[in-house]
């Protein structure tokens, strides 16, 4: 579904993302994970076309998409969301997920039985009315998670979705994400809380310093050395490993 090719970003003298490629399969839902400053929402950006990298490819079902603009590439069935969670404060929440829907229903009647659709598929059927600036943290995010679904994207990127929820609304989320997956959206997610990395990847990629170090099952990635050390350290594995052998 998605192929992102052999890219490099430098922003000046630093080179964020350097030669990192990925490939997506379709219904899956794939992670994204790395320490801070490894370049996830820069590849981010430049998959949803927010940043035209200096090097590389970025391919949707086979087609050539890395000059395409942002609003284009939403048309083709992308949508992301953002870290930062800024709704429009002085919208209400069936208006914040109409602005989505608007990219398919030109119509204000046809958006907002879309927005309210997608609002009661994520549990914000009861708050439609409310302003978006009243919401929770919990609920922010579901509202995010709902505008991106309202443009009804084939591919959904998600920007740490789960950053700020304490483990119940986590616990209450997880099986969200994964409906939408089964509903036959394909998913990719940068994300730090691991034991929802675990408990829905099918697949993980794992960034660091700009370079893709690893990918393979959760399982897999979290024993991998590199992996160990591009969180812990240098050597961190071997003390790990010297550890654990201790009688
Ligand atoms: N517009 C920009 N101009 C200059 N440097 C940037 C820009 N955007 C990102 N960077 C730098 O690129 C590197 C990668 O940042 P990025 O935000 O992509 O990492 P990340 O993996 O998403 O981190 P985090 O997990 O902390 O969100 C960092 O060193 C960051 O400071």
């Amino acid at each position: 579904m998605l192929e992102v090719q052999d890219i490099t970003m430098r922003f000046g003298g630093l080179t964020a993302v350097g030669g990192a490629s990925l490939k997506v399969v379709p219904g899956r839902i794939v992670g994204l994970i790395g320490p801070n400053g490894a370049g996830k929402t820069t590849l981010f950006a430049i998959i949803a076309g927010f940043l035209t990298p200096t090097a590389g490819r970025v391919v949707l079902e086979g087609t050539d998409i890395t000059g395409r603009p942002a609003h284009e590439r939403a048309k083709l069935g992308i949508a992301r969301t953002f870290q930062i969670v800024q709704p429009f404060a002085g919208l209400n929440v069936r208006e914040n997920i109409a602005v989505g829907a608007y990219l398919r229903h030109a119509g204000a009647a046809e958006a907002h039985a879309r927005a309210e659709a997608v609002a009661r598929r994520l549990g914000l059927g009861g708050d439609l009315d409310k302003p978006a600036s009243s919401l929770t943290v919990a609920g922010r995010k579901r509202l995010e998670l709902a505008r991106a679904l309202a443009t009804e994207p084939r591919l959904l990127l998600l920007d740490e979705v789960l950053a700020g929820l304490n483990p119940s609304e986590i616990r209450d989320i997880v099986p969200v994400i994964r409906a939408i997956r089964d509903e036959g959206i394909t998913i990719l997610m940068i994300e730090h809380v691991m034991q929802a990395v675990m408990n829905l990847c099918d697949e993980v990629y794992v960034l660091a310093q700009g370079e893709m170090i690893a990918e393979g099952t959760p399982r897999e990635v979290c024993v991998d050395p590199k992996v160990i050390e591009a969180y812990l350290g240098r050597g961190a594995a071997e003390r790990l490993k010297a550890e654990g052998a201790r009688p």
